[in-house]
């Protein structure tokens, strides 16, 4: 369905731009084996039970929202498309989608947020963000997103140390070029903005960091990266107010299960207790139904929504939203639901294995 616009994608960006979104770690199995497990599983409608008024809203931290698909946390938009992270605030805004902007935007929080506002009465932006080995940073960057109006945190797990992203190491492309930096960086303690290199990852932060962050802030936090189902529980001990079971696109291990495929575990472990969202291979209205059957309150999608902005700017990110969203209904209608909750998980089953 959306293919033309990611051919469109390719055609406009520069190559190494290009690599640098599509590719991942290693041998890339991951990135490909996230979107081969869909292809694996196959949805068993109910009959006679649908409605012709479906209502697909969903409640989740600091927003409620109509459709249960997030724009997934991205870096360096300005660098894909003139009209950068603000093109994608407005898309995601206008069509009622949560926007995650991050750490690595190359637009600082409170102008992704302004950008959000005036595109919709009630726009809902998180603020996707790096833990800092030094507190103090990590609590200024927690600052900016507060004042900026972010509603909730995404705080990201899956990266002790840097992706080895293959292509772009094949590239020569391993920071921002000139007249671009990771803006919600700049002037933080300690922190020239000098690009990608002044986000540090560690492998010594813990979960005393995430407990000292939820301390630091009245906002809801999510964790994201989450794969094992043990990880999944004891974020919920510590309060997140969401798990996102994710693996970071392909892009931290080449040795990691497809995201869908943890997913069952993780929500089976998490027992509703809060909602669980997955991102990694979402393409299609049916990826999104499968995800929910298996037990995710709503699904992020990271690559399609920067093709989408890569080809048409804030065009583009509309036109990847409204599709999968449109898909999403209609596999919804044809699964013979009305709402989210009615994908139960006995409506998904491995293909050859149904009983
Ligand atoms: C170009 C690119 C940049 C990304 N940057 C970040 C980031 O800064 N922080 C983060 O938590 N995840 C980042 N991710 C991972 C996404 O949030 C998400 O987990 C992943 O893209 C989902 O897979 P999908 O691309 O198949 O939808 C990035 C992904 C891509 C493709
Ligand atoms: O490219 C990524 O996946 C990513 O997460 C990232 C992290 C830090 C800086 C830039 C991008």
């Amino acid at each position: 369905m959306l293919r033309a616009l990611y051919d469109a994608a390719r055609k406009t960006l520069d190559p190494v731009h290009y690599d640098y979104v599509a590719g991942g770690a290693g041998e890339e199995r991951v990135v490909a084996g996230n979107e081969g497990a869909f292809d694996r599983y196959a949805l068993l409608p109910r009959v006679l039970c649908g409605s012709e008024v479906r209502d697909t809203a969903v409640d989740l931290p600091g927003a409620r929202r109509a459709a249960p698909v997030v724009v997934a946390p991205t870096a360096f938009h300005r660098l894909l498309h003139p009209g950068g992270e603000r093109a994608t605030a407005r898309a995601a805004a206008a069509e009622g989608a949560v926007l995650v902007t991050g750490t690595a935007a190359t637009t600082a929080v409170a102008d992704v947020v302004a950008a959000a506002r005036e595109a919709a009465a009630d726009p809902a932006v998180w603020f996707q963000l790096y833990l800092h080995p030094r507190r103090e940073v990590t609590e200024a960057l927690v600052r900016r997103a507060e004042r900026a109006g972010c509603t909730a945190l995404v705080v990201t797990v899956d990266s002790p140390v840097f992706g080895r992203h293959t292509r772009d190491l094949r590239n020569g492309f391993t920071d921002l070029p000139p007249g671009y930096a990771a803006e919600n960086m700049r002037g933080l303690p300690g922190a020239p903005p000098d690009g990608l290199t002044d986000i540090p990852m560690s492998p010594s932060l813990s979960w005393r960091d995430l407990g000292e962050l939820l301390h630091m802030t009245s906002l809801p936090v999510l964790v994201k990266g989450v794969l094992h189902p043990a990880d999944a529980t004891v974020a919920v001990e510590h309060g997140a107010a969401g798990v996102i079971v994710s693996n970071h696109g392909g892009r931290q291990s080449d040795a990691v299960p497809a995201a869908v495929d943890c997913l069952p575990a993780v929500a089976r472990a998490v027992a509703g207790r809060v909602p669980v969202l997955l991102d990694g291979g979402i393409r299609r209205g049916s990826d999104v139904a499968v995800a929910l059957a298996l037990g995710a309150a709503a699904v992020g999608v990271g690559r399609p929504a920067v093709w989408g902005l890569a080809a048409e700017g804030e065009a583009g990110v509309r036109a990847v939203l409204r599709t999968l969203c449109d898909e999403y209904d209609h596999t919804l209608a044809l699964c013979g639901g009305r709402r989210n909750t009615d994908l139960a998980r006995d409506m998904v089953v491995r293909k050859g294995e149904t009983w």
